[in-house]
């Protein structure tokens, strides 16, 4: 039997987006800090809603170190609503990070960069299709976690396409641009705006209208990274931000580059 709402006592809203609000929750049977992810099904067709129930059932199979741990789910009718329970990650999200950067201009150290590229390395069991800094969470031990996985799909339907949407596609790989089908170099594109943007605490291209971005990425020029980062990290980037998908590395790749494994110890 699973664990009911009223187990748990909200303690705060941390984040909200376009698929759902996450709150800060504590177990009253043991005061564990969990979070929880809602989610409103109620504009769901049927078909969509079955789509939903695959996800979450996928989401309870994936055990990886680098992903947030999926701990239960708990479906409330009345509100339509469905409650993701996971785990809760302190030091909080890329995102918030690399706007504290900003605001302090202070640059992030290079072997943590190192670390988030290596253990993150995309193109995993399952394609996350949304790579970005606030999707990245760091755990009590400062381990990288990836988080909102796959739900995004199931919330690419009409009922949400004007919640799906939102923000400035950044981080979109040039051949998805070119409408062809995402796939696991699309992540790792991704990734290597993710890793670029720690660097830098911007992204590699920047535009004003979509328009302008679509042109940019489908250059792929950006600046190098700032003179403080390593030429090897440098070099990793520019592998990862190769237009051509296919030369892309892949994740494996990645993991045993000469420069992850130089900059990176065998625990992390
Ligand atoms: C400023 N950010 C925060 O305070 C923060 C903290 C301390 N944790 C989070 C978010 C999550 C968190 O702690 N665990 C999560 C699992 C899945 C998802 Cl989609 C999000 C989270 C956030 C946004």
């Amino acid at each position: 039997m699973g664990p009911k709402l009223d187990e748990f006592e909200v303690q705060s809203t941390i984040g909200s987006g376009a698929h759902g609000t996450v709150r800060k929750v504590r177990r009253q049977q043991d005061g564990q800090i969990l979070v929880w992810k809602e989610l409103n099904y109620g504009a769901m067709s049927e078909v969509e809603k079955q789509g939903l129930v695959l996800e979450v059932n996928l989401l309870r199979e994936l055990h990886h170190p680098n992903i947030v741990k999926f701990l239960h789910h708990i479906v409330e009718r009345r509100s339509t609503t469905l409650y993701i329970l996971m785990e809760y990650c302190p030091g909080g999200d890329l995102k918030h990070l690399i706007s504290k950067c900003r605001q302090t201009s202070t640059f992030l150290e290079e072997g943590f960069i190192w670390r988030v590229l290596k253990q993150l390395r995309g193109g995993r069991i399952i394609l996350h299709r949304d790579i970005k800094p606030a999707n990245v969470f760091l755990d009590a031990e400062g381990e990288v976690k990836l988080g909102d996985f796959g739900l995004a799909r199931t919330l690419n339907s009409e009922a949400s396409f004007a919640t799906t949407f939102v923000g400035t596609p950044y981080y979109m790989s040039p051949e998805v641009i070119e409408g062809q089908e995402y796939n696991e170099k699309s992540d790792m594109w991704s990734l290597g705006c993710l890793v670029y943007e720690l660097c830098a605490l911007h992204p590699p291209f920047q535009a004003t209208t979509h328009k302008q971005l679509a042109a940019k990425i489908r250059e792929a020029r950006y600046e190098r990274i700032p003179i403080q980062y390593s030429s090897a990290l440098q070099e990793v980037l520019g592998l990862l931000l190769t237009y051509e998908d296919f030369l892309r590395p892949t994740a494996l790749m990645v993991l045993h580059h000469s420069a992850v494994v130089a900059h990176t110890s065998s625990k992390n």
